[in-house]
């Protein structure tokens, strides 16, 4: 594992996700499905038809083994069932003090409240277990994205532990958050999600007389935006955390 195979990873994971939007742009906002909670409710603990949805889930994957690979977590993690199939030996390359990272429940307040706003449709049509399954695939696609941040802390931190050492010691977040921080990268991953929104998202015709009338099936800038203020802000945030604790 180096940086640049982490970073074809994150490449990869970039398709899934707009895949991931477009197939819950098919559906309207469906807001009974996260209702409770009301405003100033804790999204995450209201049981709503979403919140349900997900938990029963993440027990029927954690039984077919899923959160035995270490670039899964689960949103519920707590009380889930074992693994039933044959266990697997995946390699351990995280530091065990950091590999339980879990910034999901930001994640979970985020997908609701700011993205899904921004992308599905006004409107109800009922369709609220297809719809919650949309989501589901969404904020496992995003959770493993951003928590794959702890991949590449590791692989930033052995390709230069003299640089990150220091740092580390003194629990400098903010150093750290400068060192492990690359613009150019950022802004390449920003184009090239929006460009994925414009190749994946697009009407496919078969003659000609649909140039001009350009229209996605999610917004490009959206995904621009969604990675800008929300992906890569958390995907360092994991970053950062992860190597705080590297020399525990
Ligand atoms: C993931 C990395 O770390 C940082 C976060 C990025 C991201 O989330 O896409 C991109 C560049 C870096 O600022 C990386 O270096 O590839």
């Amino acid at each position: 594992m180096d940086l640049e195979s982490v970073r074809d990873s994150l490449i990869r994971q970039e398709d899934t996700i707009v895949f991931s939007l477009i197939e819950r742009a098919k559906f309207p906002i469906n807001s009974w499905a996260y209702s409770p909670p009301q405003n100033g409710v804790d999204a995450f603990s209201a049981s709503s038809f979403l919140h349900s949805f997900v938990r029963e889930s993440e027990a029927l994957h954690a039984k077919a083994g899923r959160y035995e690979n270490p670039e899964e977590n689960p949103f519920f993690p707590d009380d889930l069932p074992p693994s039933m199939v044959p266990t697997h030996d995946y390699k351990q390359v995280l530091h065990p003090a950091g590999s339980s990272i879990n910034v999901n429940k930001t994640i979970w307040d985020i997908y609701l409240n700011k993205l899904l706003p921004l992308f599905a449709a006004e409107g109800d049509d009922g369709n609220y277990g297809l719809t919650a399954a949309c989501d589901l695939a969404c904020l496992q696609a995003i959770s493993r994205r951003i928590h794959y941040g702890k991949f590449v802390a590791e692989v930033k931190f052995k390709e230069a532990p003299e640089e990150y050492g220091p740092a580390i010691r003194d629990q400098d977040r903010e150093g750290l958050m400068k060192m492990l921080t690359f613009e150019a990268v950022e802004e390449m991953v920003k184009k090239r999600v929006e460009k994925k929104a414009v190749v994946f998202g697009q009407e496919v015709s078969l003659s000609d007389d649909s140039k001009g009338k350009e229209t996605y099936k999610v917004d490009p800038s959206v995904v621009s935006r969604l990675y800008e203020e929300w992906v890569m802000p958390l995907t360092k945030q994991v970053q950062v955390e992860y190597l705080l604790r590297r020399l525990d």
